[in-house]
């Protein structure tokens, strides 16, 4: 949601409340004043307050009054979270006294999590989109997030909360771990890295913790070198807020979805991160289900001549305090696995001890039994979208000069047209961004192309993309076959014209574009002139056709074949 809907949202919940009769308004317009949204979902919203007093205060006093217009607005049940950020007092004075000078709101800009203990304003991009990568250094405090309603590029961190003790300098994109594990005592399934109160307890495997996915150093991915877009704003708010708050039954369990390579386990290795470093004290456990189901496994067999695997194993995962699982769709048809990890969730939830789950999808889509699937719904749930081209280009950038850096190629520098080639033809899984990426540096650097030209990169890059806007089919390629099967103009096609002969072309066009470019909403709805929830709207209107109507399936089949054969 854009920083504008997000402001109006947010007016209108405050309206709702003055309508209430149990309300001073006086103390409505003197506390809300202090607090702005920060993001917000079918079902979650996030605030922030100036100071901790506020937030208290609106919490003790408001809170309920903030989820009943929320839930008399929209019908639904909404989890309300309110962080501090002590910058947002300083801005709106600044603001107050500037308030004829001062300029609109970001319209969502992709920014790098702040890293620095206090809020730095970014140098002004050249168009609000331009995304913003935020300085390192300093400590990395939850909940850090995207002004709303800040200066364009504005990034403001959040204070931790008073619990929360200031840690140290973050981590390099890539290279050695702050803290070195220590060796292994037993190896438990499944998991990749402890907090140090575990590994004093059992320790995975000696050696650096690897990302399987992206070889990187897990304890590299934090939040402070994740990219925020419009795409993962929700998720990182709701990471951040878990981070800071392990436990709130708001969040509990806290549940991240979305496509292969879009950040999932980059946001789960920092909430693990963020606490071991923060609360070293608390036990966090990561296990990408795959491990957890391979050593279930060993720990059944070895169970007959080693009487305690088992229980081990269990006792492992049963003593987290923070307990996160990767990639749970794993678990579809594994019966005892699921079961186990059910147990453990149910445990550790009732005992108020925070569970983090992530999948590929929604949990209503994951086949398992529906009493899972609802107790994983139980909490927060949230989806990381594909990234749009600001946002991966963002990622292109902050990844080249992290790995120029990091290798010391620094007189290498990609140029931006070829960063550019690489944010618009890469799918929307970043592990494919980041390796064309690396290897256009290292043809740069070892093959004497320092001055790579961007044909040079595209013959380079030739077999690399496997999807993206440009590479085999673009939108226009989609609305010019459509427009040529359905006989409409291109002019029509985009305009504002709501007769079925034209919003039908549409919205299919717009189905197609969905279904045959890996690309997300908003870049879509531009495409068309429209934003993403109309871009939303007509991709479900035709799911619905397609399953009813006999000549919508003929026209989307006869089209994809076209489509197919350019
Ligand atoms: N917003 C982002 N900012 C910086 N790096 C990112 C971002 N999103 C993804 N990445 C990087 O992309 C790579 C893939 O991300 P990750 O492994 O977290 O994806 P995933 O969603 O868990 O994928 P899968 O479902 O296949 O496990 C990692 O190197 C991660 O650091």
């Amino acid at each position: 949601m854009d920083s504008e809907k997000l402001n109006d949202r947010w007016s209108a919940v405050k309206a709702q409340i003055l309508g209430y009769p149990d309300v001073n308004a006086a103390e409505i317009s003197a506390f809300f004043s202090r607090l702005e949204p920060q993001a917000m979902s079918d079902s979650f919203l996030m605030l922030t307050a100036g100071n901790e007093f506020i937030k208290t205060w609106v919490e003790d006093h408001y809170l309920a009054s903030i989820q009943r217009a929320l839930f008399d607005m929209t019908g639904t049940p909404f989890a309300v979270a309110i962080a501090v950020d002590p910058t947002q007092e300083q801005r709106q004075t600044a603001q107050a006294g500037a308030a004829t000078a001062a300029p609109s709101p970001a319209a969502a800009a992709p920014v790098m999590a702040q890293a620095a203990g206090a809020a730095v304003p970014l140098a002004a991009p050249a168009t609000p989109a331009t995304p913003v990568t935020a300085g390192a250094g300093g400590g990395l405090n939850p909940v850090s997030a995207v002004a709303a309603g800040a200066e364009p590029c504005q990034v403001v961190e959040v204070a931790a909360p008073s619990t929360v003790a200031p840690v140290a300098a973050p981590q390099p994109f890539s290279g050695a771990p702050a803290t070195p594990p220590s060796p292994a005592s037993v190896a438990p399934a499944g998991a990749i890295e402890t907090s140090e109160a575990s590994r004093a307890a059992a320790s995975p495997a000696a050696g650096s913790p690897m990302d399987p996915a992206a070889e990187q150093p897990a304890s590299t991915l934090t939040f402070s070198n994740f990219v925020i877009g419009e795409s993962n704003q929700m998720a990182y708010s709701m990471a951040n807020e878990v981070a800071g708050n392990p436990g709130r039954p708001i969040f509990n369990p806290l549940f991240i979805y979305g496509k292969s390579g879009l950040g999932k386990t980059h946001l789960m290795l920092a909430i693990k991160n963020y606490i071991d470093k923060t609360q070293p004290h608390l036990r966090t456990v990561y296990a990408d289900s795959a491990d957890f189901v391979s050593k279930y496994m060993e720990a059944s067999v070895a169970h007959d001549r080693e009487k305690a695997s088992f229980k081990n194993f269990k006792h492992y995962y049963e003593e987290a305090d923070v307990l996160l699982i990767d990639d749970i769709q794993y678990l579809q048809n594994k019966k005892q696995c699921l079961d186990m990890v059910f147990q453990l969730f149910n445990s550790l939830t009732a005992q108020g001890k925070q569970v983090v789950l992530s999948a590929d999808r929604a949990p209503k889509n994951i086949d398992v039994d529906d009493r899972y699937s609802s107790r994983f719904s139980s909490g927060g749930i949230v989806e990381v979208r594909p990234p749009d081209i600001e946002t991966k280009l963002a990622i292109v950038k902050r990844f080249a000069e992290e790995c120029s850096r990091n290798e010391g190629f620094s007189q290498c520098a990609i140029p931006d047209d070829i960063q550019m080639y690489i944010a618009e033809n890469s799918s929307s899984n970043i592990r494919e961004l980041l390796s064309a990426v690396t290897n256009v540096l290292y043809r740069m650097v070892f093959s004497g192309q320092s001055d790579m030209t961007i044909e040079g990169a595209r013959v380079l890059l030739e077999n690399h993309f496997s999807g993206g806007m440009s590479r085999n089919l673009s939108a226009e390629d989609i609305q010019r076959e459509v427009e040529n099967f359905f006989k409409v103009s291109h002019a029509d096609l985009l305009s504002a014209k709501r007769s079925r002969s034209i919003a039908y072309p549409r919205q299919i066009a717009i189905y197609l574009c969905r279904q045959l470019l890996d690309v997300p909403y908003e870049d879509i709805g531009r495409k068309f002139n429209r934003d993403h929830s109309t871009a939303i709207y007509a991709v479900g209107a035709i799911e619905e056709k397609l399953k009813k109507e006999r000549d919508v399936q003929e026209e989307v089949e006869t089209l994809q074949k076209i489509l197919s054969e350019l």
